[in-house]
């Protein structure tokens, strides 16, 4: 949150330039405060967990947030039952004329197909497109960061040789950013995908910039220069046990899976791996909801300030 301070105090400036970010008290005394409208829309099959998991982390500010759960119309879910989305999801058309301040886009298992052969790939092209005239600030997910990065602006994604499978340490690209302010020099993300976006054609794309990556996992973070989309290649919002739990997946299902990297004590399956992106991932998303979404996001939303 930004501290707020007279107007002219000295250590407004110094803390301005550290990139502290300070409010003066005309701006303060200007400013009104509503809940925050945050659309989720919800592309995994396990989508109880990824409820948890992304409300745990939007729930650690001191904002007041009014969440709306969406899933995709034109998908039938086999591992999700039709009362729970019933009771708890809507669709895009039941929101299609409301106006959002932030909009998350999860990651899908569905990285091995080309975008469209995704049953619901039309809808979230629509749902996307919408997302530039009615949303102030959208954050991509894995598949999701991929699925946006090629709709918005043409980058493929590209098969490794090998799934990205373990926790590894990721570096800042750029100062004063405040998608990355208080980021450590040095800090852990789960990445879990057989898939990749690659620096040289992120690079042709004048609208966007490289944030953060990582030496043996890729590129992690990219944004658009107007903070109006986020693109994270990673699962920061994943517990502890995720990666155990897909790992024994996989080994359940006789694939010849290796052991996620950087996870369990001495690499042994068989010991209880410890979380080490945890502030991480409180520290992302808070910073998106506090830079990206409330500073950025009109009072009066449904006016229709994008249009
Ligand atoms: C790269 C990233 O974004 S990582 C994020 C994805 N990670 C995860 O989903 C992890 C959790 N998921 C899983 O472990 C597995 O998908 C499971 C165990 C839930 C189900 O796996 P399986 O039984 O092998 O596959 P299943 O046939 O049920 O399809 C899995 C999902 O793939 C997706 N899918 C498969 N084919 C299609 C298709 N043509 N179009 C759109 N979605 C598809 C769906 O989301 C489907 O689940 P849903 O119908 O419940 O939404
Ligand atoms: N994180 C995913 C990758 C599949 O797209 C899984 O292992 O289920």
């Amino acid at each position: 949150m930004p501290i707020k301070v007279p107007d002219h105090l000295p250590a407004r400036e110094i803390l301005a330039e550290e990139n502290i970010f300070v409010m003066d008290e005309s701006r303060a005394y200007h400013q009104d405060i509503r809940p925050l409208r945050i659309a989720i829309l919800n592309l995994m099959p396990t989508k109880e967990t990824t409820e948890t998991q992304l409300l745990r982390l939007i729930g650690n500010t001191p904002l007041q947030i009014e969440v709306v759960l969406l899933h995709p119309a034109t998908h039938v879910s086999k591992n999700t039952s039709a009362e729970h989305l019933e009771m708890f999801y809507k669709t895009f058309d039941e929101i299609e004329d409301q106006w959002y301040d932030g909009l998350i886009i999860t990651g899908a298992p569905v990285e091995h197909m080309p975008f469209e052969d995704v049953n619901y790939w039309e809808e979230l092209t629509r749902i996307m497109d919408w997302s530039k005239r009615r949303v102030t600030s959208t954050l991509h997910i894995c598949w999701g960061s991929q699925a946006g990065l090629y709709h918005h602006y043409g980058v493929p994604k590209h098969d490794v040789d090998k799934k990205i499978f373990g926790v590894f340490p990721h570096t800042t690209e750029k100062q004063n950013v405040p998608l990355l302010r208080g980021f450590d020099e040095l800090f852990f993300v789960p990445q879990s995908r057989h898939t990749e976006v690659r620096r040289e054609d992120i690079e042709k794309v004048p609208e966007l910039v490289i944030l953060s990556e990582s030496d043996e996992s890729g590129i992690y973070l990219v944004a658009s220069k107007d903070g109006k989309q986020v693109f994270v290649s990673g699962h920061s919002e994943y517990d502890p046990l995720t990666l155990k739990w897909e790992y024994d997946r996989d080994v359940s299902k006789g694939m010849d899976i290796e052991v996620p990297v950087n996870y369990f004590p001495n690499n042994d399956p068989s010991r209880l791996p410890r979380s080490s992106w945890r502030a991480h991932a409180n520290l992302l998303f808070s910073n998106w909801l506090n830079y990206y979404v409330y500073q950025e996001t009109p009072y009066d939303i449904d006016m229709g300030a994008y249009i």
